[in-house]
């Protein structure tokens, strides 16, 4: 399904699943404190591009079955993130990856790790 509403991010995917790339600026009113990204924003993309290196490693859907985040720097908003995962372990139905959200200088803003599992195409259809 289309979502309009959604961050519209489009992922680079490298070596089918091993590492994931994401940009993306989220906007000002999706701040907590005045210009402060929500950590619950920063959580969402590492959770984005865990995911999506479980999707391409099982190579259909996949859901986050767990995710721990690390909030390190606060990151202003309106401004372009960097968020990178990598794939860490591979077992039949489990997929662990690791992600960082960071600023073009560098600057680390939050690091998480992900447990991703497969689930069937009628949990998420892959065409709307
Ligand atoms: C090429 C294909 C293309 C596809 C389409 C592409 C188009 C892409 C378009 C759009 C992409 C959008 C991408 C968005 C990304 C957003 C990400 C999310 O937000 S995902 C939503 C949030 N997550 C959920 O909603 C999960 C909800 N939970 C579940 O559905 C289940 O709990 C699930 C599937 C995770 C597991 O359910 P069970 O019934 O299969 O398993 P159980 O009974 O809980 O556990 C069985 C065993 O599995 C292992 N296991 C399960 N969870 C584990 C964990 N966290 N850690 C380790 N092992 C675990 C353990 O061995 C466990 O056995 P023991 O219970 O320990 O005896």
């Amino acid at each position: 399904m289309e979502n309009p509403f959604g961050f519209q991010v489009k992922p680079e995917i490298k070596n089918g699943g091993e590492f994931v790339y994401i940009e993306c600026t989220p906007a000002e009113h999706l701040q907590g404190w005045a210009n402060i990204l929500h950590g619950g924003i920063l959580s969402t993309l590492l959770d984005e591009a865990i995911t999506y290196v479980g999707i391409s490693t099982f190579n259909q859907p996949a859901v986050t079955a767990q995710l721990e985040v690390r909030f390190r720097n606060p990151a202003p908003t309106c401004v372009k993130l960097h968020v990178c995962a990598e794939r860490i372990k591979v077992s039949k139905r489990l997929v662990e990856a690791k992600a960082a959200v960071t600023l073009g200088d560098g600057t680390l803003i939050a690091t998480g790790t992900g447990k991703v599992m497969p689930v069937s195409e009628s949990f998420a259809p892959k065409s709307p």
